[in-house]
């Protein structure tokens, strides 16, 4: 499955090496501006995977930064008969291997520099599972709870009329992301067939089942997690029977691998939330957390002897999952940590400084772009069987979606050990390899 073939070089000789040239210089964390740390650190990453692999600057320029970024200004009438007027983006990092997909992500303060970084993301993590698409990423600049039912539904509906000519099912696909659920997708999947005036089901995945939806979708991120630590204990040699366990953020993401972990046999000694944490080293009652638990992942609150987030890292564990929105584990806080295994199971929840700590200790980091591979997994199997007509039952999906994670998992540990990396600088040589080798076979460089 290895999509490493031979790249035709300059002069027409078919070659493996990338053309000879600058070689590109790995630090670039001074080429953004201050404050846009996801783009900055996405480049710098970019920057050393392409060194790595002997790429000169000219592909760094290329693949920096997106292709394409459409920024729209769309009117939305709200219920009071006021007309707000809303900002929304579509960037579109790299269409040299197929189409874009990507989320689209219902956030208040969502700029241009953070679709950038994370369409780059998507780029990278197509890459990782050998998917035919690059990464795109759209946002939109509002927050779902001050919004009504109806409003949402025109605020969606809008959003796509404004970018309906960039996208479309052999161009560029959206997905859900943050806040955009079923309901979303389904609106804006009416919206685009009703301007194209024919149905186009493969125009946007995460649709309800009914509406081209794939089986399988319902808890795959956690589940892509859950595969990831799966594959993570075999290669550590852990057998989860008396693992010791720590899961902080205890929302969708955190209290489904907490579950699927203590099913598995692990010993739960610690979760936390916003407003804590729980540490017993006898192990927790995980059913009875996930029933008190209220819809935004807070269960702390309602114990007594709880501990900080902080205080929960410098505890004994052997695999630690950072499930947590808002919150990065710092250089100075993995000095503490103990764990044999770490993985980002929220975007970019170790700062690069952490992750390299914890990997020069011997740790290994699923990075954040693995572990979420469940989704966009999911995504390309909807695409195919919209594609095809044709859809396959539940335990299809699970196989099919099982067996491309493991080998997207593989594929960037055995990258790891042949380059003598960390995971993260590993998936990204995996994903920007293909990006280049792309780019090269279609003379763009
Ligand atoms: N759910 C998905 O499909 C998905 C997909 C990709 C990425 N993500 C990302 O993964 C992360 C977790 O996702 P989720 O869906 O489980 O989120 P969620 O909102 O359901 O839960 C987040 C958890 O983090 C806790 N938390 C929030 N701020 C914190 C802080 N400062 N310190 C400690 N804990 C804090 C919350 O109390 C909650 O337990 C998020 O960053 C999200 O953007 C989610």
């Amino acid at each position: 499955m290895e999509h490493t073939q031979s790249v035709p070089a300059p002069g027409g000789e078919e070659s493996k090496q990338p053309a000879a040239g600058a070689r590109v210089h790995a630090d670039v964390s001074a080429a953004a501006a201050p404050g846009h740390a996801a783009l900055a650190n996405t480049q710098a990453v970019i920057a050393e995977a392409l060194h790595v692999l002997g790429y000169d600057e000219q592909m760094f320029e290329l693949l920096k930064a997106p292709l394409r970024v459409l920024t729209v200004r769309f009117p939305v009438r709200m219920d009071d008969g006021r007309v707000r007027v809303f900002t929304g983006f579509r960037a579109q990092h790299n269409d040299a291997v197929g189409p874009t997909m990507g989320g689209i992500r219902l956030q208040a303060d969502v700029r241009e520099d953070d679709v950038a970084a994370w369409a780059a993301w998507m780029s990278v993590r197509c890459g990782i599972a050998n998917l035919p698409f690059g990464g795109a990423m759209g946002g939109i600049a509002a927050d779902p709870r001050d919004l009504s039912f109806a409003e949402l539904e025109r605020l969606c509906r809008a959003y796509v009329r404004s970018i309906s000519q960039i996208v479309g099912p052999t161009k560029d696909i959206p997905s859900p992301d943050a806040f955009s659920h079923a309901q979303a997708m389904a609106w804006m999947f009416d919206e685009y067939s009703r301007i194209r005036e024919h149905d186009s089901p493969g125009f946007i995945t995460g649709k309800p089942q009914v509406l081209g939806g794939t089986r399988g979708r319902e808890g795959v991120t956690a589940r892509g997690v859950a595969l990831c630590l799966e594959e993570a204990a075999k290669v550590r040699n852990l057998t989860w029977s008396g693992v010791r366990v720590m899961v902080q953020g205890f929302g969708r993401i955190g209290s489904h691998v907490a579950k699927y972990l203590a099913d598995a046999g692990a010993r739960v000694v610690g979760i936390s939330d916003a407003h804590g944490a729980l540490y017993d080293e006898d192990g927790l009652d995980v059913d009875a957390l996930l029933e008190r638990r209220d819809s935004f992942g807070a269960v702390t609150k309602w114990f007594r002897n709880t501990i900080s987030n902080a205080e929960l890292l410098s505890k004994p564990c052997d695999v630690l999952v950072l499930a947590l929105a808002d919150h990065q584990v710092t250089e100075a806080q993995a000095h503490l940590l103990h764990a044999q295994v770490v993985v980002e199971a929220a975007h970019a929840a170790l700062t690069p400084m952490a992750t390299r700590r914890l990997a020069a200790a011997g740790a290994l980091v699923v990075p954040d772009v693995v572990a979420h591979l469940g989704s966009v997994i999911a995504s390309y199997l909807e695409w195919v069987q919209n594609n095809q007509g044709f859809y396959w039952t539940e335990e299809e999906v699970q196989q099919r979606l099982g067996t491309l994670l493991r080998e997207s998992f593989h594929r960037v540990y055995d990258t790891a050990r042949r380059y003598k990396c960390d995971m993260r600088l590993a998936a990204y040589i995996v994903g920007v390899r293909r990006l280049a080798e792309a780019v090269r076979w279609r003379g763009w460089i």
